[in-house]
């Protein structure tokens, strides 16, 4: 089950012991610092809280910037990144942890995919706050598909596969896998992977081994992809599951995915499936029962 979705009632301290009071055994969680490099102090106390607990802590993202104003990852931002894989790295290896999820980062203003809204969705192309639009303030010369915006998404393609590559490299050292995800357009209008095809060549640009595919099925399902296909077909690619229900984000069962056909299918699947919704109140966890 995901901290940092869950049991947002808490501090970030009293959640791995409120998730192991509720029957969970393993928890995965965002990163859940201000910046890159937390003191060791503040790295200490979040190990001893998980340990203390008595849960494994299962999946970790690296830093993703500040993720409360739009910031979706810092794959393409070098120095940023190159630190926190050290330290993201190190606190994984002390607590067992084996799966590093790499948020790509949003697309710079003059990219293509500063306009990756979905159909139908209710927010503007440059909702996330301090996003520019440049092809609407300055006509052709960033417009999507143009030859400018092609070289910006080429030069961060670039920049995020050899960031990929040094963090798979750390990653081996201790036995784990980094994992890509694609996030809907609807909520992260410029995040630039938004289907497993997309996140899958750039795991295929990375060519290691310990790179693979976080299937979130939630934000796949929400744009409009077939789930349950994409666990028969790429199974071998999948380093972690994630679930929610689509609409709403809520637990499985609280939206129109087909989760009994989807938990059917994981059955045989070996890694973890991490809870990823949001809650309030009670219940969170009652249609477990079910
Ligand atoms: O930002 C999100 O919605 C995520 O799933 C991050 O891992």
């Amino acid at each position: 089950m995901n901290l940092s979705i869950l049991f947002t009632d808490l501090p970030l301290l009293e959640r791995p012991a409120a998730a192991a009071e509720a029957g969970f055994t393993a928890v995965e969680m965002w990163w859940p610092f201000d910046g890159p490099t937390p003191s060791d102090r503040d790295l200490r106390a979040l190990q001893s809280a998980i340990e203390d607990a008595g849960v494994q802590l299962v999946a970790l993202n690296f830093d993703a910037g500040d993720m409360a104003n739009g910031d979706r990852g810092m794959l393409t931002q070098t120095d940023r990144f190159l630190t926190n894989v050290d330290v993201a790295v190190g606190l994984a290896g002390r607590l067992g942890c084996r799966i590093l999820n790499a948020l790509y980062g949003n697309a710079a203003p003059g990219s293509a995919h500063s306009h990756n809204a979905a159909p139908g969705s209710a927010r503007p192309h440059n909702a996330v706050p301090g996003s520019a639009c440049p092809s609407s303030t300055h006509p052709g010369s960033g417009a999507p598909g143009s030859a400018r915006t092609r070289d910006v998404d080429a030069g961060h393609r670039r920049v995020a596969v050899a960031n990929l590559a040094h963090a798979a490299k750390r990653a081996a050292d201790i036995g784990a896998t980094v994992v890509v995800e694609a996030l809907n357009s609807h909520e992260n209008p410029r995040y630039p992977l938004t289907s497993s095809r997309q996140a899958l060549e750039v795991i295929d640009q990375v060519g290691m081994d310990n790179v693979k595919l976080l299937a979130d099925l939630y934000h796949l399902h929400r744009m409009g992809e077939d789930v349950l296909g994409l666990l028969d077909t790429q199974a071998h690619r999948i380093g972690h599951v994630q679930v929610a229900d689509d609409p709403g984000r809520g637990y499985p069962g609280s939206g129109r995915m087909p989760y009994t056909e989807i938990f059917n299918k994981l059955g045989t699947y070996e890694g973890h499936v991490g809870l990823e919704y949001r809650h309030e109140g009670p219940g969170a966890f009652d249609w477990r029962n079910g």
